[in-house]
């Protein structure tokens, strides 16, 4: 049986009157690729960078290898943001030599080979880049460090849909297998086939955590086609959108 990586215990989040998070409880196991998935304003965002430690929660527990978010958890997570952070005057070769000088795990060959298969050249600053490029040198950075949790929050979002496949395909054939990776995406017709398993997050709970096997062979469909089925949008009376 894998160890499990993240636990939360009645995790709850709020921003003002807002609550974000309303008692999340979730165990992953190592070495899966999970999906978290959830409408827009879902907590998705919240809940990654409470797992990263740069949030705290208001209530409940969180530990990731064992460990409450700290220094350790920070030198085993690879987190990759929801937004671009790198300035845009740095060219591909300094963000390999920073990644290099700032994390002991990172293998700085194998991101050249990933930027390579991609067929992006390391020479370029990032500001001559297209938005999706951008994107690319991101996702390979974060996975060209050898860590046991990787956090990747709308990673492809930008990535034109012919080139999704294989940046996935690059990307899952590269990092390090006995890792965990939680990808927070609403792109999940694009990645559902790399999935292991998947947790939807409606309204700050989580409300099915499955094996995507299990989802096939018992719901009889895709993840997305659950997905669409569950958080169906219906309008309101007063002719705005809402989730179900
Ligand atoms: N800094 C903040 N201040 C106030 N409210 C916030 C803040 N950050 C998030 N929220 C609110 O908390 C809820 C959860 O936001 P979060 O960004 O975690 O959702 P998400 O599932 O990642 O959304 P999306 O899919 O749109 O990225 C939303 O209602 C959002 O408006």
């Amino acid at each position: 049986m894998s160890e499990i990586l993240i636990q939360c215990q009645d995790l709850h989040k709020r921003y003002g009157r807002k609550e974000a998070l309303c008692g999340v409880n979730l165990r992953l196991e190592s070495g899966k690729i999970v999906g978290l998935l959830g409408p827009n304003g879902s907590g998705k965002t919240t809940l990654i960078k409470i797992l990263n430690g740069l949030l705290k929660p208001d209530q409940g527990m969180v530990t990731i290898d064992g460990e409450e978010p700290g220094i350790h958890t920070k030198s085993v997570i690879s987190y990759l943001p929801d937004k671009p952070y790198f300035a845009d005057w740095m060219k591909i070769t300094d963000l390999l030599e920073l990644f290099e000088d700032f994390y002991e795990d990172f293998d700085r060959a194998r991101a050249e080979k990933m930027c390579q298969e991609l067929g992006i050249d390391t020479k370029l600053k990032m500001k001559t880049l297209s938005k999706g490029n951008k994107e690319k040198v991101q996702l390979v950075l974060v996975m060209s460090r050898q860590a046991k949790l990787y956090l990747l929050d709308e990673p492809i979002a930008g990535v034109d849909p012919a080139a999704r496949d294989f940046i996935l395909s690059t990307i899952l054939n590269n990092y390090n297998p006995d890792g965990t990776v939680l990808i927070s995406t609403h792109l999940i017709a694009d990645v559902e086939r790399v999935l292991d398993e998947v947790v939807f997050l409606k309204d700050g709970q989580i409300v099915r955590q499955e094996q995507v096997d299990d989802i096939r062979e018992k719901e009889g469909m895709s993840v997305d086609e659950l997905f669409r089925q569950e958080f169906r949008a219906v309008p309101f009376e007063g002719g705005e959108w809402n989730v179900k």
